[in-house]
């Protein structure tokens, strides 16, 4: 396994303020690194640098060792970064099922006509019955994504995104906005995700805890800087990050 994303000396300005700092970091292929940090410490900046919808001032991005950092966004996913939001983003009006399929026929630009190929749309329509068993919502293929519960369509969104089948998912806050019962569903999802072992993660997440189970490795944003960068257990024994993020826990 190599390193999947890079980035280098990655630098954001909005007029005098730095958002994002001079970043340098590696994300290995199939690992679950999180994201952490105070509110305002560069975060969603970090993640619309690598997604695309943000140009930086200064430093370079790295996917599979081609230099993406001038790549819009659209073609970004189809190099094989995905990327959720912290709002949802599904057709209210149709089943879950359906809008899980159209996400399949998108990566695999089949349309239904009178005169394609049913073998195909069978095998579409499987396709999306399994991204909604993976994240827990085969039992509400039918139901309209408007009647759904804000978790729910959370991990609709997460099917929709594993659909499109990146390599590397971006997620953004995946339990913003959630209740307590929803949370440990999400943690659920991704750690079925991870546990297939053929995807990569990136995870903005506030909730320590649930970090702490799923990541790999974590990084620490503190005023655009990376403040640390390692294994959960380096970053929880860390003082300057424990003095910055944590508290002083
Ligand atoms: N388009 C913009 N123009 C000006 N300033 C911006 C812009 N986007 C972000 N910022 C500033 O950059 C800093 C970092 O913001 P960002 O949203 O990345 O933080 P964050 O770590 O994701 O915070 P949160 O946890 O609250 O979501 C903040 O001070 C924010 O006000």
């Amino acid at each position: 396994m190599g390193t999947i994303l890079e980035t280098k000396q990655l630098t954001v300005r909005f007029g005098d303020h730095v958002a994002v700092d001079h970043v340098s970091i590696q994300i290995e292929e199939h690992e679950v690194k999180s994201i952490i940090g105070p509110n305002g410490a560069g975060k969603t900046t970090f993640f619309n640098l690598l997604s695309g919808q943000l140009k930086p001032t200064h430093g370079h991005v790295f996917f599979k060792g081609e230099n993406i950092t001038n790549l819009p966004p659209a073609l970004r996913t189809r190099k094989g970064i995905g990327r959720s939001f912290q709002i949802t983003n599904v057709f209210p009006q149709l089943t879950c099922f359906e809008n899980v399929r159209l996400a399949v026929q998108s990566k695999s630009r089949v349309y239904f006509n009178c005169f394609s190929n049913a073998k195909r749309f069978k095998e579409i329509e499987e396709k999306a019955y399994e991204w909604l068993e993976l994240v827990l919502l085969d039992n509400k293929a039918d139901e309209l994504a408007v009647h759904l519960a804000h978790g729910e369509k959370r991990k609709l969104e997460i099917a929709m995104l594993l659909a499109l089948e990146t390599d590397l998912l971006l997620l953004d806050e995946p339990t913003a906005g959630m209740s307590l019962e929803e949370v440990p569903k999400i943690l659920e999802v991704i750690q079925k995700i991870k546990e297939q072992r053929n995807r990569t993660i990136l995870l903005i997440e506030h909730k320590i805890d649930m970090v702490l189970d799923l990541s790999d490795t974590i990084m620490v944003l503190f005023n655009g800087r990376l403040l640390a960068d390692g294994k959960p257990k380096e970053i929880i024994k860390n003082e300057q990050v424990q003095s910055a993020y944590l508290g002083g826990i």
